[in-house]
């Protein structure tokens, strides 16, 4: 298999509008200078606009802190992450939440908080509306996300697992950023719950054509929810493609992801996955 390289900025066709997120020559690094704990070597990824990206790979294999730094918060050692054309480092705290929305993978709301008042948090520190219109633009999310008003005065602890990831998407959706990242966003529910929420990220998408970038160990949600999967291995995005085909190369962490038990079961509605010589995936 001879893998394509996905077209940088510089070579893209002209008219094509710039992608949404776009990593290049990246490294990360932990611990001390002269013995550094290198998580990324070289790393290049690009989103385009629309799309729905699974970020999939072993554990440790820096998952999470790539998302943390299209976010801003965290900085790599080296290279550059350019979100929506700005380098995520200078996004800035405030007014962050109008460009990239974030599902952290235990919805992290504010227990003290009822659940409009979460939902309204990102916007109500803005400081730019007032508040009738803060509450009133908070009531449209719970709405966007199939709850009901009925809801909108409970605490976090008053919710089912399911209920606290529609609040946590409401809250990550307030500002209708272009960009919504998700770490394992169906984690800890059960299947129906699961399928129930995978269900609700696929018609947001349809309906506002939101991009998304997410990291999952699900394989059923994998392949519900992603246009396109990103391989994290040997310190890279060692491959991207559409789901079926990636499941397809050969490499060890690709076969023990996809065609272990939980692998065939998420699969068993496609053809049976061969070892198969094409179509080649690309390299990010
Ligand atoms: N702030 C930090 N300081 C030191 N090491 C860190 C820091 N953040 C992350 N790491 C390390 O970087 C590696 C990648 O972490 P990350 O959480 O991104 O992995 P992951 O791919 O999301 O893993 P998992 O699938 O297990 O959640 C891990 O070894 C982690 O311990």
């Amino acid at each position: 298999m001879q893998p394509t390289v996905q077209p940088s900025a510089a070579a893209r066709a002209p008219g094509t509008p710039p992608p949404v997120v776009e990593i290049r020559g990246l490294w990360t690094q932990f611990g001390p200078e002269d013995r550094p704990v290198v998580i990324h070597r070289d790393l290049a990824l690009t989103v385009e606009r629309g799309e729905m990206v699974s970020l999939v790979g072993g554990s440790g294999t820096g998952k999470t802190v790539l998302l943390r730094q299209m976010l801003g918060l965290e900085h790599p050692a080296r290279g550059t992450v350019v979100v929506l054309g700005q380098p995520a480092a200078q996004m800035g705290r405030k007014g962050a939440a109008s460009r990239v929305g974030m599902l952290f993978q235990q919805g992290a709301l504010f227990s003290a908080f009822s659940v409009l008042d979460n939902i309204a948090f990102p916007l109500r520190e803005l400081g730019t509306l007032p508040d009738d219109l803060v509450r009133a633009a908070a009531y449209v999310k719970l709405q966007m996300v199939g709850l009901g008003p009925q809801h909108a005065n409970k605490r976090p602890s008053d919710l089912s697992g399911g209920m606290i990831k529609r609040v946590a998407l409401a809250r990550a959706l307030i500002m209708d950023p272009p960009l919504l990242l998700l770490d394992e966003p169906t984690a800890g529910l059960d299947p129906h719950a699961s399928d129930e929420f995978c269900e609700l990220l696929h018609s947001l998408h349809a309906e506002l054509g939101i991009t998304m970038v997410m990291v999952t160990h699900d394989l059923d949600t994998l392949f519900t929810l992603s246009s396109r999967v990103a391989v994290l291995a040997e310190q890279k995005v060692l491959f991207t493609g559409p789901p079926t085909e990636v499941a397809r190369i050969q490499h060890p962490f690709i076969h023990d992801f996809f065609q272990g038990e939980r692998g065939r079961r998420a699969m068993t509605p496609m053809a049976a996955v061969a070892p198969a010589s094409a179509p080649a995936p690309s390299q990010p």
